[in-house]
């Protein structure tokens, strides 16, 4: 397994921590007439990682689909940097979200591509001409910064390997460095760590809140496990049945606050 290197140094110099980045507010959203957001209310703040938890269905994956556009919410508010995104269009709009990045739990990187590759893919928004058609005509300076995330997550010697080689740990470390070439100031991951085995999912959850705190990133996880949540995260949404268990402080996810997030049907009753 490829040893973490973490330079302390921030790759880009970002506002301050804890600055409020998005607000979300009453996010409504339901699929044929059956709500699965009721009012959901949150806050991403920069340098610090928030882990969204609940059972089956209650709603997570959808709030993040909502804040990507992959979903249009019925009702509610979503503000990054203070602007809200349902005024955008054209190239404020594509503007506005390449500042927020995504991580999944399929890994979507180019297998046949290397991991430099991959990487520089994260920069295609802001790239034209040549350079936003084919590797070939990446620019040095892009290169370079690819090479700097890559050893931000430290992948640095797997540049040059095609994706599809990976393990799944190396991979989602790989997507991790593209989204810090996106310059992305919101990293979404939505389940980023199901797929890994219990060394490789730590190890990702870990430089997960390492990039939140050192480079300033506001993280939003979706997770499965609460222990890694516990061990990782800074703050906690609790959903069950698309409303809000819980908000807060990860202090407050004891033992009776998780089994009122997983108790089937327990709103249901
Ligand atoms: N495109 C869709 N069409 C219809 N129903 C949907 C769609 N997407 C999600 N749902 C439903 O919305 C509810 C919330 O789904 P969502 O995927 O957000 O839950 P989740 O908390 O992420 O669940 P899981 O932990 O299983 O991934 C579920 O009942 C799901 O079946």
């Amino acid at each position: 397994m490829t040893a973490l290197r973490m330079p302390h140094r921030a790759l880009h110099p970002a506002a301050p921590a804890g600055e409020e980045i998005m607000q979300v507010r009453n996010l409504t959203k339901s699929f044929g007439g059956r709500t699965v957001l009721d009012g959901v209310d949150f806050t991403l703040a920069r340098g610090s990682m928030l882990a969204f938890l609940g059972a089956n269905g209650s709603g997570k994956s959808t709030t993040l689909k909502c804040i990507m556009g992959l979903e249009t919410p019925e009702a509610g508010s979503i503000k990054l940097d203070g602007t809200e995104l349902s005024t955008l269009r054209g190239t404020e709009l594509a503007r506005a979200r390449s500042s927020v990045a995504m991580v999944f739990q399929k890994i979507h990187l180019v297998p046949r591509r290397t991991a430099l590759e991959n990487v520089c893919a994260g920069a295609l928004g802001r790239l034209s001409g040549p350079a936003s058609v084919s590797p070939m005509f990446f620019p040095r300076g892009l290169k370079e910064e690819a090479m700097a995330a890559l050893a931000r997550v430290g992948m640095a010697d797997r540049a040059h390997e095609k994706a599809g080689r990976l393990s799944g740990g190396q991979a989602q470390r790989v997507a991790v460095a593209r989204a810090l070439c996106q310059r992305a100031s919101v990293l979404l991951a939505d389940e980023p760590v199901s797929a890994l085995d219990p060394r490789a999912a730590e190890e990702v959850m870990a430089l997960l809140a390492e990039l939140a705190h050192a480079e300033n990133l506001a993280v939003a996880a979706v997770l499965h496990q609460p222990d890694l949540a516990l061990r990782h995260a800074d703050n906690v949404i609790g959903l069950v049945n698309g409303r809000i268990e819980y908000s807060g402080d990860i202090s407050g996810l004891d033992a009776s606050m998780e089994s009122r997030l997983y108790t089937p049907n327990r709103a249901a009753a």
